[in-house]
């Protein structure tokens, strides 16, 4: 415990203050003296030895305190070197005078480097810190085999020197230095391109560039659904500690579903973009059996995205199977498909999403759809007029137009996919106006198919409820709503996933 007779009285600090600044002073003057004239008398290297030896010596009394930061700690790379070469890039300044620019293949922008003997001041919550690039030629004796001699090279050693008052070593090294690795890893992620693996058994696994452009902007969905997801997306990733500290594996599980051409693999991509995480497209139909997936599972990586696009096929994988296929290893079961995921969802440590998208949300076993194996469900639905302004200001770069009304009007009254409405606008990028009246008139027509076979379709459904039901008012409604999918001259599917004609 301190008392209060033991803190130093104001005077006595401020006396010691001016012996060890006096002393400094001495030391200092001693230096400059010492190295005009060893200058004159002392061979070169002697006087490397001294002046280094004094300078050591002043250090000592120097409010100042250096860090240095090796390239290098032994054999590995040192992430402090790296989180500071990164960090320091943004803050470069017009006073420097020396730029190095690279490029890494996994990287979608050009880097930008301090050159050593650059200096760079930084400030951090009051605190003024200068950095330096620092580069010294060491001689590095090496035996060559197929000369049979030793041979001297000089190997560049490089550092970064970070400079600052004594007083703040600890909110330095505590504080300053892991917001600066901080800094490092978030930057490093928003640099890094977006990979697309395709998991397969017979391609064997490859990955591209993902280079597709959705965004969250420009996603034409219900905006607060989009909003819903980006908050969740965000919690997911703030709650990485909670994860750890309670032992759970720290996953998130999506289904998205809706009609062909709504978006459901742009909104991958723009999840995917948003993150930073690299997308694993699993191919269910590539797949063999249940040994390729689980396969699969260890070719998946940290911080990634598995993907199972069309996942409502596990169930025709699974009628296989009763139709008198090879058992078990020779096929993909549905209960395979559901060790999966919960064996993804038991690898510890890792961050990772699992989306499965589908047509026909009511065609899969609710087994697959329980919290936990998917947490949130997405309906990816139809254009609406508020999807048509997005999309417009997507393609045509407009916000508004004398033709939306009339547009938005027409979006109202048919199902529309926002696919068909970007081919559209796709037409005529160029003119606005002639890409708007292409979408009004590609609309009336859709109108009018819709309402045509949309007639006969209820017509139809009213005979059979009429049929089958005694004309149910309730049942009527409800085949009027599956009518409404088969104007796109798709198959029907009953709650059980069989298939109406
Ligand atoms: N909601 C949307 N917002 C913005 N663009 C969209 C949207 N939906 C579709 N598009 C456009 O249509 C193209 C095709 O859509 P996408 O492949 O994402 O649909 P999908 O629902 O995944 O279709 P499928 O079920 O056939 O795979 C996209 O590349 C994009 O240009």
């Amino acid at each position: 415990m301190f008392s209060l007779t033991s803190i130093p009285s104001t005077t006595s600090v401020f006396s010691a203050y001016t012996t060890v600044a006096a002393s400094t002073m001495l030391v200092r003057t001693v230096i400059n003296d010492v190295q005009s004239l060893a200058s004159q008398l002392i061979p070169r290297t002697l006087q490397e030895k001294i002046l280094s030896r004094l300078e050591g010596l002043s250090g000592k009394f120097s409010s100042q305190l250096t860090i240095t930061i090796d390239e290098s700690s032994g054999l590995s790379v040192n992430e402090i070197y790296q989180a500071a070469e990164m960090y320091l890039s943004t803050r470069i300044t017009p006073s420097i005078e020396q730029l190095k620019v690279s490029k890494e293949p996994r990287e979608k922008d050009i880097s930008v480097t301090i050159n050593k003997g650059q200096k760079i001041i930084d400030t951090f919550e009051g605190i003024q810190l200068t950095w330096e690039f620092v580069s010294t030629a060491t001689q590095k004796t090496s035996f060559d085999y197929d000369s049979g001699f030793y041979a001297s090279e000089t190997a560049e050693r490089k550092s970064i020197q970070l400079s600052f008052h004594k007083k703040y070593m600890e909110k330095v090294l505590r504080i300053y230095l892991p917001y600066v690795v901080e800094r490092f890893k978030s930057i490093k992620a928003d640099k890094k391109a977006v990979k697309l693996y395709s998991l397969g058994s017979y391609s064997g696994d490859n990955s591209i560039n993902l280079d597709h452009p959705s965004t969250f902007e420009t996603m034409a969905m219900d905006q607060k659904l989009k909003k819903e997801l980006m908050d969740d997306l965000d919690r997911f990733l703030k709650r990485r500690g909670f994860y750890k500290r309670v032992g759970k594996a720290w996953k998130r599980g999506y289904l998205l579903y809706g009609p062909p051409g709504t978006g459901k693999s742009s909104l991958i991509a723009a999840m995917a973009n948003y993150l930073k995480f690299d997308i694993y497209d699993l191919e269910l139909t590539s797949l063999r059996s249940n040994s390729d997936l689980r396969r699969l599972l260890v070719s998946t990586g940290n911080r990634s995205i598995l993907v199972i696009e069309d996942i409502d096929c596990s169930i025709e994988l699974e009628n296989r199977q009763s139709e008198g296929y090879n058992q078990d290893d020779s096929q993909i079961t549905l209960s395979g498909l559901l060790n999966f995921v919960d064996g993804l969802w038991s690898s510890c440590g890792d961050e990772r999403i699992i989306v499965f998208t589908t047509n026909y949300k009511e065609r899969l076993d609710p087994a697959l759809l329980r919290p936990g194996r998917m947490d949130m469900h997405i309906h990816m639905s139809y254009l609406t007029p508020d999807g048509f302004r997005i999309l417009a200001s997507n393609y045509l770069n407009i916000k508004s137009h004398p033709m939306f009304p009339e547009i938005e009007q027409l979006i109202k009254e048919t199902e529309v996919t926002p696919a068909e409405v970007a081919e559209e606008l796709m037409r005529s990028e160029e003119d606005a106006d002639a890409a708007l009246k292409g979408v009004v008139d590609f609309l009336g027509r859709k109108k009018k198919e819709q309402n045509k076979c949309g007639k006969s379709k209820v017509e139809e459904e009213k005979d059979e409820d009429n049929e089958e039901e005694n004309g149910s008012q309730k049942m009527h409604e409800k085949r009027k709503r599956g009518g409404k999918k088969n104007k796109k001259g798709e198959k029907m599917t009953t709650k059980r996933g069989k298939t109406r004609k």
